[in-house]
């Protein structure tokens, strides 16, 4: 069993300039992390490095590295339009690579792998934009499936943003509770969750004969028959035989990688190598608390001295995320907490609060671990480090998309793991032994150290970009 003392950086082996590892995360800046940029004017401060997001895209080991610009990748003009008002300069590594691949006729299935917070929306998106006839706006001809009704919102925003000058664009989202029990589905773009998909084809609320384009996104999630695989299996007998499938994750653990190789037969394939998997704008930390019972007492403590941008705090159940917010709220945080046990609405609006900063700390469950980008989140921590349901093993790939909320689209973020006991700290080394990473240890006994540590990662790894502004808030 591999051994966190082994992977952890000691606090004085740790210059504040260590973490990120390509010459673009290098840059030292004052700014706050969710500050708003500018591409062409370099923000002024104390600081002479500066690194704008053009950089990374010409650092040729970024995952955000292109050659081509959009217009080089041959999409029709609204579409283009669509991505020039969301401030989209070049492609990422994924868009450049998957696109022409995809577009290409006859279509053939894809199967795509890509750092979390690197743009695989845009790519599928692009993809379902270019696919469609917009003359037939009311006949559903793509379907893009989630694991979360967050994300089918969210995806369902970026559809209609990058289409936004896509002449009679529908975009329908398929989730509990959005389509009316008289009412079936319009939109020529059919964003949703797979149970409520089955669902409204049951009922024959969805005509499924005219859509070309199958999108599951989180596919490692979605097929993995642990959990909503079954249910993508049937989502698929009900479709088009000769339907485009297209798959996307940060992760595809081997186990699921042959199981999607027969969901999307004669895909072709872009994967990633296991030591490229980790973003490198995220610098992983993690607190060593004495006990379970003191967890919290240090969690409140870190908030009390940290002035940081949003932060999510992941939690193993929806009960510790309604008891660590009432605690933070009697304590005088303003927190708020979004899991399963919310009825849909107020899911919603709990996270719209979240992505327009009216609330900056969200506790929540693995519903939010997978896709939601808040480009704000600079802090992430793993209050519970993630298991495979109630067993002893570490769950790497939910710990790889948890702390991928934050570093989104070559900004930096910080993301601490709390362990306590020996189980905690084996599931920690395993998780950090699989993707070969180090993590800084943080102590509760210094807080000069913790809070000079991650202020300091932050400023100066920070990596100045001419950020498009945030497609999916609201
Ligand atoms: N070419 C681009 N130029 C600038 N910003 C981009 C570009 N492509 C995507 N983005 C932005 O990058 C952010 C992350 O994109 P996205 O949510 O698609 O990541 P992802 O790869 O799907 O991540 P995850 O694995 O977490 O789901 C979004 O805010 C998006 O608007």
């Amino acid at each position: 069993m591999a051994d966190l003392a082994s992977r952890i950086t000691k606090p004085e082996e740790t210059p504040a300039e260590a973490t990120p590892a390509t010459p673009a995360t290098e840059a030292k800046a004052e700014a706050p992390v969710d500050a708003p940029t500018d591409q062409n004017n370099l923000i002024e401060n104390e600081y002479e490095v500066e690194v704008k997001l053009s950089d990374l895209q010409n650092d040729t080991e970024s995952p955000l590295y292109s050659v081509q610009s959009f217009e080089e990748l041959g999409l029709p003009k609204p579409i283009n339009d669509g991505l020039l008002a969301m401030n989209f300069k070049k492609p990422s590594k994924i868009q450049e690579r998957a696109l022409p691949l995809m577009l290409s006729n006859p279509p053939r299935n894809m199967i795509a792998q890509s750092q979390s917070g690197t743009g695989k929306t845009a790519a599928f998106v692009l993809t379902v934009l270019s696919r469609i006839d917009l003359s037939k706006s009311r006949q559903p001809q793509a379907l893009i499936l989630a694991p979360s009704r967050e994300l089918a919102r969210q995806i369902q925003m970026v559809v209609q943003t990058i289409g936004q000058f896509c002449e009679n664009l529908v975009v329908e989202a398929a989730i509990p509770g959005s389509i009316g029990r008289d009412t079936g589905v319009q939109g020529s773009v059919v964003v949703g969750t797979p149970g409520t998909v089955i669902d409204l084809v049951r009922r024959r609320a969805l005509n499924v004969s005219g859509l070309k384009v199958l999108v599951i996104d989180e596919a490692d999630n979605m097929l993995d028959q642990q959990g909503l695989g079954e249910q993508c299996v049937r989502v698929k007998a009900l479709l088009p035989k000769d339907i485009q499938i297209l798959l996307f994750s940060a992760t595809f653990p081997e186990r699921v990688m042959a199981y999607a190789e027969r969901y999307a037969p004669n895909a072709n394939q872009m994967k990633l190598k296991q030591q490229d998997l980790t973003v490198k704008g995220i610098s992983q930390m993690y607190m060593d608390c004495p006990d379970q019972d003191q967890k919290y007492d240090i969690l409140c403590k870190l908030y009390g001295l940290m002035t940081i941008g949003s932060s999510v705090i992941f939690v193993r159940t929806r009960e510790s995320a309604t008891e660590i917010q009432k605690r933070m709220e009697a304590d005088g945080h303003k927190v708020s907490a979004l899991h399963g046990a919310h009825e849909g609405a107020s899911r919603d609006s709990l996270l719209d609060d979240f992505r327009s900063g009216r609330s900056k700390v969200l506790i929540t469950t693995n519903v939010l671990a997978r896709g939601i980008d808040v480009s704000s989140v600079s802090m992430v921590i793993n209050y519970d480090i993630p298991m495979k349901g109630t067993s002893n093993e570490p769950d790497p790939e939910t710990y790889l998309h948890r702390i991928g909320r934050t570093g989104r689209f070559g900004r930096v973020g910080v993301s601490i793991s709390f362990v306590y006991d020996g189980r905690s700290f084996n599931a920690l080394s395993q998780i950090a032994e699989h993707y070969g990473i180090d993590l800084i240890q943080l102590s509760p006994e210094d807080w000069d150290y913790t809070e000079k540590k991650v202020q300091d990662v932050i400023k100066s790894t920070r990596a100045k970009a001419d950020y498009a502004p945030n497609a999916t808030s609201g």
